[in-house]
């Protein structure tokens, strides 16, 4: 049996991919900052916190890395800690390059000091890339990061990359675009419009107020994402990977998508507000994830529009089931 560590087992994404290291039979610890119920929810709501090790730690102590990866002797460690919110970057630049920046160089030095045949898996972002004009990403685009998030995702992804050349260490970094759910909270844009439309249709509440809506992305389905994750430390050797659905729509679009399966006109309900613009923002953004598909065998089978749908799908059965229908 596997034994895997991950950093950051309560978010969307250690969620999803305990589910898939559980159903291929491996050993999950979880660490997590705070082990308490309310911050357990998305392992209730797929049922498999009774099947996690929970460890209440953080990856911003090195000691304490350190001694969970000396005593569980993982195969893999996964690291998906620090804080994901580009918008709350901007108000905590600080926390969020410690978190991310810090606790990803605390991994490594652990990885490196023990010597142990483990393999890292590390959570970059598409934001690496920021704003860089149209172009179409490729792993090989230079970074251009536009927020403090960005900037401390790509120091991280440097700090992997030089770990991985220096010390021979089985090291990869997911360069991941927007992925989404119904585990994703509402501060990001997706997860507000679907839960906001939801209580539209039910008469709850009668606007959505948003910031930029002109904006696009390439907004994938999150139960894939991790997939590639797991498939990064299946390869003989470590590298760095695009993962994106290779589609990119604009934030009007995936409105227009959530509002029409609801029957909804959006132009009745949505205004913006400057309130959530940011200081500077990625306006448009293409990634090319022709890399992953040829060496992982991993492609995106939902784009953006599936997204919005499946998403105002799981929001309505949630809501169906805490009204007991
Ligand atoms: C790849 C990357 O993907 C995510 O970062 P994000 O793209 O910033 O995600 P978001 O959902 O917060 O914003 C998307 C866009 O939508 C615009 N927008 C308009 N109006 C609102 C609004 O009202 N709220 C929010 N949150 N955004 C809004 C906002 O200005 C931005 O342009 C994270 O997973 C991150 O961890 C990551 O790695």
């Amino acid at each position: 049996m596997k034994t895997a560590v991950i950093f950051g087992v309560s978010g969307q994404d250690g969620a999803f991919l305990s589910r898939l290291l559980l159903e291929k039979q491996y050993r999950v610890i979880g660490v997590c900052r705070n082990t308490g119920n309310a911050f357990l929810n998305n392992l209730d709501l797929l049922n498999i916190r009774h099947r996690i090790e929970l460890i209440p730690s953080s990856i911003g102590h090195f000691d304490h890395v350190k001694q969970i990866v000396q005593e569980y002797k993982p195969d893999e460690i996964y690291n998906l800690a620090g804080q994901s919110s580009v918008s709350r970057s901007f108000e905590e630049p600080v926390a969020t390059f410690e978190g991310i920046s810090m606790g990803t160089l605390n991994l490594l030095e652990t990885v490196r000091t023990l010597n142990l045949p483990v393999k890292l898996y590390n959570a970059g972002s598409g934001d690496c890339f920021g704003n860089i004009k149209g172009q179409v990403a490729t792993e090989e685009t230079r970074f251009n990061p536009a927020s403090p998030y960005g900037v401390a995702k790509a120091c991280a992804f440097w700090q992997v990359a030089a770990y991985r050349d220096a010390y021979g260490i089985f090291a990869c970094t997911g360069l991941l675009f927007n992925h989404e759910s119904y585990l994703r909270p509402a501060q990001f844009v997706t997860q507000k419009i679907v839960k906001t439309a939801c209580r539209i249709a039910h008469g709850k509440c009668s606007e959505l107020i948003l910031g930029n809506i002109g904006i696009e992305r390439d907004w994938g389905w999150a139960p894939e994402y991790v997939v590639a994750m797991w498939k990064m430390l299946q390869q003989e050797t470590p590298d760095d990977y695009i993962i994106a659905t290779g589609t990119t729509i604009s934030l009007e679009d995936f409105i227009r998508a959530v509002f029409q399966r609801l029957n909804l006109d959006w132009k009745k309900y949505v205004t913006t507000d400057h309130r959530f613009l940011r200081p500077s923002d990625i306006a448009t953004i293409r990634a090319n994830p022709q890399k992953a598909e040829d060496r992982l065998g991993w492609k995106a089978k939902f784009t953006g529009y599936d997204v919005a749908r499946m998403m105002v799908e799981a929001e309505l059965n949630i809501e169906g089931n805490q009204l007991g229908l």
